[in-house]
């Protein structure tokens, strides 16, 4: 269980990373590599928070430290206000880790798996939910059986029970949908989404930027080792000012005289598509100017940017391109 002191107090931020730096050692003719160059990153108690980046951003070691699995060169790691070098009895009890690779020992039941995690953790038996835990998870069926017989979407239920165990105030999955099928992923967010509601702070790496923005209530952007921002996901979309008018004008083709700061084009299927800035032209002047032009307004409707648009600007493809 959590150190006493852990359980009673609460703290602004979950997690505090300042100035974190790693520097993996060269071997061979391999260089050393330097996946995290300073990054300053907070992580407010009680949010669900993202943590997206380009492969090789440095996501997985800096989850790797918090989770204590990889040293860190340099900086601070505090979870749940314990400085990971002074308490790290403290900070290892205050989050539990839901790996990517699927690392559950073959030769014990999911029952026995939680026993033995609870054990590491110090869990008295008293205090353990094992019972509770496999039905979180779906797998009070499977409790007994061999942990090899169970399919990849189980052992990642079962994955996601060890890292609960502890019952942490803090939850990290790392991709935790990354080839999963629809019903498993629904099971998880239901999950994520319950033991959120019940104060635990969640944090997350997707390669899936639609689930990133239905999911998270904040989002960090992290590239080349690097924070490129961190901020409430409504806050993030509604930084590029741009959306787009979809018109379905039916038969009608002409493109219409159209304020300044606005473009117009027919899409394949035939709509007409205005982008512009909602900061600086509102949609009612462009709906007036479809009207002056005569043409019919069958259907409307209008597309925001979604995560994917702002991420592509903001990591290194398009910086690299000069955007
Ligand atoms: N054990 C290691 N030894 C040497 N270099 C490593 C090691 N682990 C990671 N790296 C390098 O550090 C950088 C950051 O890797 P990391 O796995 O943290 O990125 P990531 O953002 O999780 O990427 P992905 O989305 O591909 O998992 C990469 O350039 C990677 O090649």
């Amino acid at each position: 269980m959590p150190a006493p002191e852990a359980t009673t107090h609460s703290v602004p931020n979950a997690i505090e990373i300042n100035g974190l730096t790693k520097t993996y050692a060269g071997s061979g003719n391999n260089p050393p590599k330097q996946a995290l160059k300073g990054l300053d990153l907070a992580i407010p108690t009680g949010s669900i928070f993202g943590l997206l980046g380009p492969n090789g951003a440095g996501k997985s070691t800096t989850i790797n430290i918090l989770a204590g699995l990889v040293r860190k060169s340099a900086g601070r790691v505090t979870i749940w206000g314990f400085d990971q070098d002074v308490n790290p009895r403290q900070s290892r009890a205050a989050i539990g880790v839901m790996p990517q690779e699927l690392n559950i020992d073959p030769f014990l039941s999911p029952r026995a798996s939680l026993e033995v995690q609870a054990g590491l953790y110090g869990v008295p038996k008293s205090e353990r939910w094992t019972d509770e835990l496999l039905d979180l998870v779906g797998l009070t069926e499977q409790a007994e059986s061999y942990s090899r017989h169970l399919s990849g979407g189980m052992k990642r239920r079962l994955l996601l029970a060890k890292a609960l165990v502890h019952r942490p105030q803090i939850l990290v999955l790392d991709e935790p949908t990354a080839g999963v099928d629809i019903q498993l992923r629904d099971m998880l967010w239901r999950n994520v989404r319950r033991l959120n509601e019940q104060g635990m702070t969640i944090i997350l790496t997707t390669h899936y930027l639609e689930e990133a923005e239905e999911m998270c209530d904040r989002i960090a952007i992290i590239d080349r080792g690097e924070l490129i921002l961190s901020e409430e996901t409504q806050s993030l979309l509604g930084r590029t000012d741009s959306k787009t008018l979809v018109v379905d004008t039916g038969d009608a083709r002409t493109l219409p005289a159209l304020p300044e700061g606005s473009r117009a084009e027919r899409r394949a299927d035939g709509r007409l598509a205005i982008s512009y800035a909602p900061s600086r032209l509102p949609t009612d002047g462009l709906i007036d100017a479809i009207r002056a032009a005569n043409l019919p307004i069958r259907d409307i409707a209008v597309e925001a940017p979604d995560l994917e648009d702002v991420f592509l600007r903001m990591t290194s493809g398009d910086r690299a391109k000069g955007a």
